[in-house]
């Protein structure tokens, strides 16, 4: 069967979860199904407290190289990546992305679950709010889903998706900030912010900041890079984007959608630095076994991904598999 090109992302008010958790839930899902990437408005968070969050940034990745390179990445994919560390499209882009990022854990009792740069640390309560927020804003879209698949009451019902997730259970959520160095001069290479990916995890909240070139894939089967269309996934006033990850699609047996997407130059913004903020929320030690809900073909849970003894994955291990195919170097 093939599938419609995606032509438009939605724009949702997300203050409909308080009102019409039903309906919300409903908009929630069909872009799930059909774009696996929507906008929310009015998502909890105010202006200033987003904006704090990139002057944080900023003030971090000013910081020189060696300083920053004090806190480098590790296996559990915390701390810092450099400028062209990661790859996450290594067929097309070996050479690596030209970003670099900084990944914050949940903190444990209040308290940064990592060493953390000065930049973060004196502000650590700031960043600690941001960072619960965030997984309160994750809580309420799996709600959201849940109601919308109709998971019974016996199996979990509208939790069944966030008590995967609940804040306390290890799990490899970050908050990751993100910074694309502008060019020096126009770009002339076949060169990119960041590669052709799927997001790994179940759900990402992305916070963009005014400048663009983030990019979803539009036909989902496209059968070679050269017929891939490209959907432009602009920055929208005061709005929040979320996709899909690779588990959400899993749990779904495909019902569910995990877009491919990537952020390119364009002539527009190629010599302008880009800051964006994505919180990656995983599943943890939950398994990849098929949703229980009428609209989830159990009967395809051969699509999910297992182990060699056929039983279901988890989430953590499946995370491990694809950051372990990115980093070059940890
Ligand atoms: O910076 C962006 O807009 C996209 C970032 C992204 O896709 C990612 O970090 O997975
Ligand atoms: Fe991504």
């Amino acid at each position: 069967m093939t599938v419609a090109d995606i032509s438009h992302i939605p724009i949702i008010d997300f203050s409909l979860f308080k009102t019409d958790p039903e309906q919300c839930g409903k908009l929630i899902l069909d872009a799930a199904q059909n774009v696996g990437f929507f906008y929310l408005r009015n998502f909890g968070f105010t202006r200033d407290e987003v904006e704090e969050m990139f002057s944080l940034s900023k003030n971090f990745f000013d910081t020189p190289k060696e300083e920053k390179s004090n806190y480098a990445i590790d296996k559990a994919n915390i701390g810092y990546s450099s400028v062209r560390q990661e790859a996450v499209d290594p067929k097309n882009y070996g050479k690596g992305d030209y970003k670099e990022s900084f990944h914050i854990t949940k903190f444990k009792n209040n308290k940064p679950a990592q060493p953390l740069p000065p930049v973060f640390d004196t502000e650590k309560d700031k960043v600690n709010k941001f960072v619960t927020g965030c997984h309160t804003i994750v809580t309420q879209i799996m709600e959201c889903l849940a109601i919308a698949l109709e998971i019974p009451e016996s199996e979990g019902g509208r939790t069944w998706f966030s008590s995967r997730h609940a804040y306390d259970d290890p799990s490899n959520d970050v908050l990751r900030f993100l910074h694309y160095p502008a060019l020096d001069h126009p770009n002339e290479v076949d060169d990119i912010r960041i590669g052709r990916h799927s997001d790994y995890g179940s759900l990402t909240l992305l916070f963009q900041n005014g400048v663009g070139g983030l990019q979803i894939q539009a036909n989902r089967d496209a059968p070679d890079e050269e017929s891939i269309k490209w959907l432009d996934a602009p920055v929208v006033d005061d709005c929040l984007t979320v996709n899909l990850g690779d588990c959400l699609e899993w749990w779904t047996c495909n019902v569910l959608r995990s877009t491919k997407h990537r952020v390119i130059f364009t002539p527009a913004t190629q010599m302008k630095p880009r800051y964006s903020m994505a919180y990656f929320c995983q599943g943890g030690q939950a398994k990849l076994e098929p949703v229980p809900s009428r609209f989830i073909p159990q009967s395809q849970s051969k699509l999910l991904r297992t182990n060699e003894d056929g039983s279901p994955l988890t989430a953590a291990q499946h995370l491990e598999i694809r950051l372990n195919a990115t980093y070059s170097s940890y």
